[in-house]
């Protein structure tokens, strides 16, 4: 079976300290991936090498069976992955539309001679640009608050205005930083709501996340890592029962609250 994006035995050293491990996953269309682990396990690691952040020591990265190892943010974006990070990077002093509008221009093909000379392919970009921006603005709940600077809005809005800057270059992997960090019981609820209509809009998700409630309410499957290694895979029932990710980072206590509820 063919997948939509797969790590062969991925390693990144810095200097002696080895942050992967020979990590190898998959990931097939429309799938919620969690990636967990303790405190510097190497997720934030993995997510930078899958984006061309950081190059692999060893290993190969493929996203529809092309190689895209090593290759440099930008175009690992062209070829349909992007990310949302731990802190919001939106821009404050523009509008939530400006903002969504400001992604999607940046994978529009249009140059700036047409930009300004105002021609055909300008106009109908503009058009098109207008309905993206629209769906993505209805598909994070925003069109509410979309004249309204970035600035001053709620922090769980900026958390989901950053899910739609990354939605502006049409991404068919998306990989979310800790999005639940910070956020209330309510907009954690929220959030999970959201990620399952990105999925059911076709878009595949990894997501690292200490949040344990959205993890195992969410995601298909989940990797764990400890210390570069990957130590178990499966689904959430599978992985809260795994006597090695109840030792290394759930804990007893998550184990005994997940029995006393079955
Ligand atoms: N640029 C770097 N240079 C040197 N060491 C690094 C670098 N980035 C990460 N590391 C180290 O690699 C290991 C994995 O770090 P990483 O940030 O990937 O862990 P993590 O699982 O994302 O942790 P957290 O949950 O705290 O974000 C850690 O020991 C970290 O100190």
């Amino acid at each position: 079976m063919t997948h939509l994006f797969q790590a062969f035995d991925i390693t990144k050293k810095f200097a002696g300290l080895v942050a992967l491990d020979q990590v190898s996953f998959h990931l097939d269309e429309g799938e919620i991936l969690g990636l967990i682990g303790p405190n510097g396990a190497g997720k934030s690691t993995c997510f930078n090498v899958i984006t061309g952040t950081l190059k692999p020591t060893s290993g190969r990265i493929e996203l529809r069976e092309q190689d895209i190892t090593g290759m440099p943010p930008y175009l690992t974006a062209h070829m349909g992955l992007a990310r949302t990070f731990q802190h919001t990077t939106v821009f404050q002093h523009l509008t939530v539309r400006e903002n969504i509008e400001a992604a999607c221009w940046l994978r529009s093909k249009v140059g700036l001679g047409c930009t300004l000379l105002r021609t055909s392919s300008y106009r109908s970009s503009e058009i098109s640009l207008k309905t993206s921006v629209d769906d993505i603005l209805s598909m994070i709940d925003l069109r509410h608050v979309q004249d309204s600077r970035a600035k001053g809005l709620p922090y769980g809005y900026l958390r989901r205005l950053g899910i739609g800057i990354a939605l502006g270059t049409n991404p068919a992997l998306l990989l979310m930083d800790e999005p639940a960090a910070g956020l209330n019981p309510t907009e954690s609820a929220e959030f999970s709501k959201l990620a399952r209509r990105l999925r059911d809009f076709g878009i595949t998700i990894v997501i690292v996340e200490h949040d344990m409630k959205v993890i195992m309410g969410l995601c298909d499957r989940i990797v764990v890592l400890n210390y570069g290694k990957k130590i178990a895979e499966g689904s959430p029932g599978v992985i809260r029962r795994d006597p090695q990710v109840i030792e290394s980072y759930l804990g007893k206590s998550h184990d005994e609250a997940e029995t006393a509820r079955a």
